[in-house]
């Protein structure tokens, strides 16, 4: 889908914080979803894409504080797809009861009413025979139709920003895609401001406009999908695209990042990914690493930028991602 350029802006996060007892889990992030646009934010586990998500539909869970920044969604509604269904929706209620409580509540809707409006929104969703669907409990039905029916009741307070965290990832690969392709249909015909989660960049590829990079905490990278998968231009990104299964060499292991991200990084005053970075240079930890601007909409936060896009293209035996030697040989 086009997302309109002039097209105003959502959701818009700065400089965000925040911590748990342990000390910082998400430092300074900055992101921005236009109206009708898709913003991807991938990562690994324990990276803070959650906590982000969390945050900005201010459900944060109990013990995390924000300490600094600012979330605004211009009053706008904001509904929320957890990747769970089973652990979402209430299994003591029938699906008509769980839809019916948000209609009820946001829409002051008399309960025939929201019955009526839960129907239309199970259809709306793809369910062929909703009327079955609303008698069922969640343990009736499948994975992909318990995501259709959090997606409904995600829909049911008519929001304009929805924020999708993991959705599809408990799915089998056939149900993943038909829920990612209702996503993208309902985002075009609702023109919905999207945040998609996921750690896995294929899903990403497919739904999101722009994507944000995240590691330990931080947004590492951001830029238009096509951008950051023809050349990302910080070192996590470029590792974490090339461990994609689908980018993958049958005859050979999937590729892995060496080491393991930090847990607790408050002490750390440079690149978080440095000591897992090939790439890594005295100025790399020397202080804190600002945002390199790489055209128009892309920005990695790199000393190396350019040095990391330019040993991707070179040939295949010494692209991708080059051992320690290789890019000190590429240096030297
Ligand atoms: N309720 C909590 N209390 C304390 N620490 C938490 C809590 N929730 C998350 N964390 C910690 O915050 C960090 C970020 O977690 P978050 O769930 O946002 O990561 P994530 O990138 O979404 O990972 P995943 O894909 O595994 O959900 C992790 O180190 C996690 O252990």
């Amino acid at each position: 889908m086009t997302v309109r350029t002039e097209a105003p802006v959502a959701v818009e996060v700065s400089e965000l914080t925040l911590s748990g007892p342990s000390g910082p889990l998400v430092t300074d992030v900055a992101l921005d979803v236009k109206v009708g646009e898709c913003l991807g934010l991938v990562g690994e586990s324990g990276s803070g894409k959650t906590l982000t998500v969390r945050a900005i539909a201010g459900l944060l869970p109990r013990g995390i504080s924000q300490d600094a920044g600012r979330i605004d969604t211009s009053d706008s509604r904001v509904g929320m797809v957890f990747q769970d269904p089973m652990r979402s929706l209430n299994p003591t209620f029938t699906i008509r009861r769980t839809m019916r409580e948000p209609l009820v509540q946001h829409h002051a809707l008399s309960r025939r009413a929201a019955d009526r409006r839960a129907l239309e929104l199970l259809n709306d969703v793809g369910i062929k025979d909703p009327q079955r669907v609303a008698d069922n409990y969640p343990h009736q039905l499948s994975g992909g139709l318990r995501q259709r029916v959090l997606i409904a009741a995600a829909l049911a307070c008519d929001p304009q920003i929805l924020l999708c965290d993991e959705p599809t990832t408990a799915l089998d690969v056939t149900t993943q895609a038909t829920i990612l392709d209702l996503l993208q249909r309902l985002r075009e015909e609702r023109e919905l401001a999207m945040l998609f989660v996921s750690h896995d960049l294929a899903v990403i590829s497919h739904v999101s406009d722009r994507v944000a990079v995240m590691y330990a905490g931080q947004i590492v990278e951001v830029g238009p999908t096509s951008e950051i998968l023809r050349a990302p231009h910080h070192a996590y990104t470029a590792g974490l695209l090339r461990s994609s299964p689908s980018n993958g060499h049958p005859d050979e292991p999937l590729f892995a990042i060496g080491g393991t991200a930090p847990q607790r990084f408050g002490e750390i005053v440079g690149c978080r990914f440095a000591a897992r970075c090939p790439w890594a240079a005295p100025a790399c930890t020397a202080g804190p690493v600002a945002f390199a601007r790489l055209g128009d909409r892309q920005t990695a936060r790199c000393v190396r930028p350019d040095d990391v896009a330019a040993s991707l293209s070179l040939p295949a035996e010494r692209g991708g991602w080059p051992r320690a030697t290789e890019v000190l040989d590429a240096d030297s």
